[in-house]
């Protein structure tokens, strides 16, 4: 499964190619992004999926839940009043309009997403993704699919804003490692166009 290692220089990333992703930190102020933690914890109907690997199943590493109005993702529930205020505000800055939200939630070091990219076809080849995290600071490595040692680690920090854009997903992918460091709960909201 998953490596526990990191990129010996995780984190020291030489800079985010700018043309690839955005990072904004403090995109929701500490007080707010405080609450919405709580909120999000206590209040949203976490669900553990499977997924398979080698034809095995596995329970999937983190705990999540899709909301929006799509029909395209079974079992997505009506936004909440937060999610819709947040995706008001991240809209203007992604510079087109989300219809779906796919949450996650890492309780801890263990928890993670391993390296993929986000291009199914409900989304088309080329989608713009908006990530905004509370909580735990965890390391979002991405590297150059056809070339890995063309790597860059952002550390994704409460309240920050993480633009994906389009082209991202094409020629590179992504991951949340885990980490043998104590980590507290981290939750991430990623805003999608599910077509
Ligand atoms: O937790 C993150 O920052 C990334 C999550 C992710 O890659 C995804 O939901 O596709
Ligand atoms: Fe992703």
């Amino acid at each position: 499964m998953e490596q526990l290692a990191l990129f010996p220089e995780a984190g020291r990333s030489k800079g985010l190619p700018a043309q690839l992703l955005d990072y904004i930190p403090n995109f929701i102020k500490p007080e707010n992004a405080d609450k919405l933690l709580r909120f999000f914890i206590e209040d949203i109907p976490w669900k553990q999926t499977k997924q398979k690997l080698w034809d095995k199943e596995y329970l999937t590493p983190r705990l999540t839940c899709w909301y929006g109005e799509t029909e395209r993702i079974a079992g997505a529930l009506p936004w909440t009043p937060e999610l819709q205020q947040i995706r008001e505000m991240v809209e203007p800055l992604a510079g087109i309009k989300f219809n779906s939200v796919l949450i996650n939630y890492y309780r801890d070091g263990n928890d993670s997403v391993a390296w993929h990219s986000d291009k199914e076809s409900i989304m088309g080849s080329q989608p713009t993704i908006a990530s905004v995290s509370f909580g735990q600071v965890r390391n979002f490595d991405i590297r150059n699919k056809n070339n890995h040692q063309e790597h860059y680690s952002v550390k994704l920090e409460h309240g920050s804003l993480l633009l994906m854009k389009a082209g991202l997903q094409e020629y590179w992918e992504h991951r949340v490692a885990k980490s043998a460091r104590t980590m507290k709960a981290r939750v991430n909201l990623t805003f999608r166009l599910v077509i």
